[in-house]
Parts: C-alpha cells; structure tokens; sequence
C-alpha cells in the first residue's frame, strides 16, 4: 500500500486555521487526512509538535464519554494551532483497526462487564490492529522528518519509528478522563502499556 497525496485546502476551525490534506491509496480506497499548521517552510531536521489520531466517530464526533478521543483531538488541534506549527495526521481505523460496527459489538460487550481488551477477544480480534505504515508516506509529503509526538502510548512511539520517522521527543497527551471512561483508561494503563496518570485528573 501507497498513501498518494490528493488534494488541500485550507481548514479554518473554532480552533484556528489549519491546512487539510487528503491522502488515499490507489489499490484499496482507504483515506486519511493530514491537518497541518505552519508548514509551508519546511522544517527540515526541526521537530515538529504532532499528534497522530485513530479515527472515533463516537468520541471525536458525538463528544461520547466512554473514551478520552475527542478532547484529545480538540487539545492536539489546540496546541498545535498555539505553537504555529504541527501536524495531526487523523487515520481512519476506527475502533484500534475493527472498525465501527465492530467497535458498538465490543461496547455491547463492555456493557455486559467485559473491559476493553477482552471484548475484543470475545469477537475474535487482537486488543489492537491499528498500523502506522501510512505514516512515513503522509510525513514525508509534508517535509516532517522529526517530531514531538503527542501520546501517552509507547507503542506508538515505536512503531513510527520502525517506520523510520524519528520520534524526537513523546509529549503527555492526559485529557478527558471522566466517570464512564475510567474502566477504559485503567485497561490501557494495566493491560496496553499506555502510561497515564493513576488517579483520575
Ligand atoms: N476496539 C475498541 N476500540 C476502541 C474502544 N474505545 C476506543 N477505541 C478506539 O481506540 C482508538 C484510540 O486508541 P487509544 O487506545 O484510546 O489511544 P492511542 O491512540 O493508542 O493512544 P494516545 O495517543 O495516547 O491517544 C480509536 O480508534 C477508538 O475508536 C473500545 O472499547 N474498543
Ligand atoms: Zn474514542
């Protein structure tokens, strides 16, 4: 698979003018997108803020509870509008990869007591079948060698590093946590290596 630049615009939104860029491969279809401030200069070897998101219709989109995506969307795309220059590449894998109907089965799951990880397994999949390949050929498009990742997942870290994007420094991105979601961010804590604050901010 080959992610190919499409088209841009400009993306001005309640939290400041970004650029997007649509980006799809040929042989599947798949979309992605790339909202990006400040880099009509490019950075070359200076690491730029970036945030890289699995798409969530529920969280980023119906602003559900269950999850902490959608304020983690609104304060990456806030920080980078701040900082005058960054990335947020959105990756449609929605639900770590099984996609949104799937997601809903898992929930239905969680709501019958399984937690995240299990409710996956219940169905049939791994915890997590998201990949980053996507990455390389979106950053690449856009001059971004280096970054400052916004993630509290190291795994993420190191996958866009086998990808070959140098991951200069890994930025906390803690927000959103509330009194649904506190089941799921203490299973990404124990079960998914995510490394988040113990008691609840
Ligand atoms: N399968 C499944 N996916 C979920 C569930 N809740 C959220 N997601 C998906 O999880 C993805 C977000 O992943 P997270 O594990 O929350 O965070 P992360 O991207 O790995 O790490 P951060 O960079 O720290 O946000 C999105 O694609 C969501 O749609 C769930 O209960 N089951
Ligand atoms: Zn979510």
């Amino acid at each position: 698979m080959a992610f190919e630049f499409v088209a841009a615009s400009r993306l001005p939104t309640r939290f400041g003018e970004f650029s997007i860029h649509a980006f799809q491969d040929s042989e599947s279809g798949k979309e992605h997108v790339a909202l990006t401030v400040g880099l009509e200069t490019p950075p070359g070897d200076e690491p730029v803020l970036a945030r890289i998101h699995s798409e969530c219709l529920t969280g980023d989109g119906f602003g559900s509870l269950r999850c902490d995506c959608g304020p983690q969307l609104e304060a990456a795309m806030r920080r980078v509008s701040e900082a005058g220059r960054g990335v947020i590449l959105y990756l449609r894998q929605e639900g770590r990869g099984i996609g949104l109907v799937n997601k809903i089965r898992a929930y239905a799951l969680q709501d019958a007591g399984a937690d995240t990880v299990e409710a996956n397994e219940q169905l049939g999949f791994g915890a997590d079948l998201r990949e980053y390949a996507m990455c390389e050929d979106m950053l690449r498009h856009l001059g971004v060698r280096r970054v400052r990742l916004l993630t509290n997942n190291p795994k993420k870290v190191e996958a866009l590093q086998a990808h070959g994007i140098d991951v200069a420094e890994r930025v906390p991105l803690v927000t959103g946590i509330n009194p649904f979601n506190e089941g799921y961010m203490q299973t990404k804590t124990d079960k998914m290596g995510h490394m988040l604050p113990t008691e609840a901010t």
